[in-house]
């Protein structure tokens, strides 16, 4: 139900925050120092913004804040190689978190 979603995903989040490779996506990108970055990616999204629409009870469950977690994958992916140190680190981001929430289903 709705109150387990919320738990869960607040677990989830505690762990993407701690992972070694969460330093890329733990703050906004910071669009004035990475050029065309805010012309690319048309919805920026990161682990803080996440924290603060969970604080204010702005998911209605798990399946919208899923949706949230992997923008921040597609953003990465759709602005960065594939081989580059951040481009590596969301791909590594992606496959622990698909891992952990479907052990969670
Ligand atoms: C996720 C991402 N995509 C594209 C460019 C930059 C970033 N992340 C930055 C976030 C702030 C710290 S940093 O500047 O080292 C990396």
């Amino acid at each position: 139900n709705n109150t387990n979603g919320l738990a869960t995903c607040r677990m989830l989040l505690a762990e993407l925050e701690a992972h070694q490779d969460a330093w890329p996506f733990l703050t906004p990108v910071n669009h004035k120092a990475v050029p065309g970055y805010r012309k690319v990616i048309k919805k920026p999204m990161d682990f803080s913004t996440i924290r603060e629409k969970l604080t204010n009870n702005q998911y209605l469950n798990l399946e919208t804040f899923i949706v949230d977690v992997n923008l921040v994958f597609e953003n990465c992916e759709r602005f960065n190689e594939d081989d580059s140190e951040i481009g590596r680190a969301g791909h590594r981001m992606r496959s622990f978190f698909d891992k952990r929430w479907t052990e969670l289903l």
